[in-house]
């Protein structure tokens, strides 16, 4: 669907994109990087807006660098900044996007309403966009990306400015734009741990180049650990505690999720239990009935994304450090991933 052979752009002061070569299959692909990775700069490209400053690229089977216009009639795309005009409504501007995509006067009305019904904008579609919450701003940019009834649609940033709420509606929107349409979608973010519920696919560049590219399961494997919660109960108003002697006693290796960053174990009340075999499973459901503790969960932990750079950044090793200042912030990044993904995914003010 997208494939890109050694390319690089380079801007006087800054390599935007160092001899990238990535091939991008359809379904739901997230493009993620730090503030300055390069994505921007690659879906401009890609669009046929940008010349590449080397190397080659091709969206559809097309050349970035001759067929932009051919690109341009079968892609849709949301750009990253506000660009709506604030004094017509989003049913205007859509038909006008529409029609500048070549539909009929009539088709492009039908095609608008039964797009922003999707993005979920109703009465509102008749209203001025400069009075409309980021949220609803974000859903007229993606109806305007999908009216033309495209093959493939490219998000840059659509999660910005959404509160928790408003992020998971627009991934919901972006995940159903392939399921229900079968529109493919290459969706761009700074947060690693919002791409693993969306996307099939994640690619992540660090300073312009490939950090690594693979299916969504392969960052997110299970581990050999079960993730165990339990209530407290009068007898014993700390449950996790008494569970967690309980489990040693029995000789399992137990730990608290995740450590504060002296080492500490975390306040968290989820115990992490490393499965020895089968009998693990009956050993902490054993323990759990014998405290009269209530069980919140018990599960099959699996990686986030956001750990795999973690861990492999701490090794830092030269096939995963790169030597770009990009990784300065990317360690930063993963972290505040993760921080986002505790607080129930609240908007990184990064
Ligand atoms: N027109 C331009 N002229 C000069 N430098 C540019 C230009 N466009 C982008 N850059 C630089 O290229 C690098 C990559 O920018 P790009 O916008 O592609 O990053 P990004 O990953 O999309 O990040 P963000 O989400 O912050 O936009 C940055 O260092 C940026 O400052």
């Amino acid at each position: 669907m997208i494939a890109t052979e050694s390319l690089s752009k380079r801007f006087p002061r800054v390599t935007a994109l160092d001899r990238l070569s990535v091939d991008i299959a359809p379904g739901v692909t997230g493009l993620v990087g730090a503030n300055g990775a390069g994505k921007s700069t690659l879906i401009k490209i890609l669009l046929g807006l940008s010349p590449a400053t080397e190397g080659r690229a091709s969206v559809l089977g097309l050349d970035v660098a001759t067929e932009g216009a051919a690109i341009r009639e079968r892609v849709g795309y949301m750009p990253e900044h506000d660009c709506l005009p604030p004094d017509v409504s989003a049913t205007e501007f859509v038909v006008h996007m529409a029609r500048m995509s070549g539909l009929p006067a009539t088709a492009a009305r039908e095609r608008t309403a039964d797009t922003l019904r999707h993005v979920g904008l109703y009465e509102e579609r008749y209203r001025p966009m400069g009075g409309y919450s980021t949220g609803m701003k974000q859903r007229v940019k993606l109806a305007q990306a999908l009216v033309h009834d495209p093959q493939l649609v490219l998000l840059d940033e659509p999660t910005n400015g959404l509160d928790p709420v408003g992020r998971d509606e627009m991934l919901g929107l972006i995940r159903r734009v392939h399921t229900d349409f079968g529109i493919s979608v290459l969706v761009t973010s700074h947060l690693l741990g919002e791409l693993e519920r969306t996307c099939d696919h994640v690619v992540v560049i660090d300073g312009g180049k490939l950090l690594r590219s693979s299916s969504t399961d392969d960052f997110t494997q299970s581990t050999g650990s079960l993730a165990v919660e339990v209530t407290d109960s009068d007898a014993r108003p700390d449950g996790t505690a008494a569970l967690y002697a309980a489990l040693a006693g029995a000789g399992l290796t137990v730990r608290p999720a995740g450590r504060a960053a002296d080492g500490t174990p975390a306040s968290g009340r989820v115990l992490l239990v490393d499965v020895v075999d089968d009998s693990t499973y009956d050993t902490v459901r054993d323990a759990v009935t014998d405290l009269e503790l209530g069980l919140v969960r018990m599960e099959q932990r699996r990686h986030r994304i956001a750990e795999v750079f973690r861990d492999e950044g701490e090794g830092d090793t030269p096939a995963t450090a790169p030597a770009a200042a990009g990784w300065g912030a990317g360690r930063q990044w993963a972290p505040a991933a993760q921080r986002d993904e505790q607080n129930g995914g609240a908007p990184d003010a990064a």
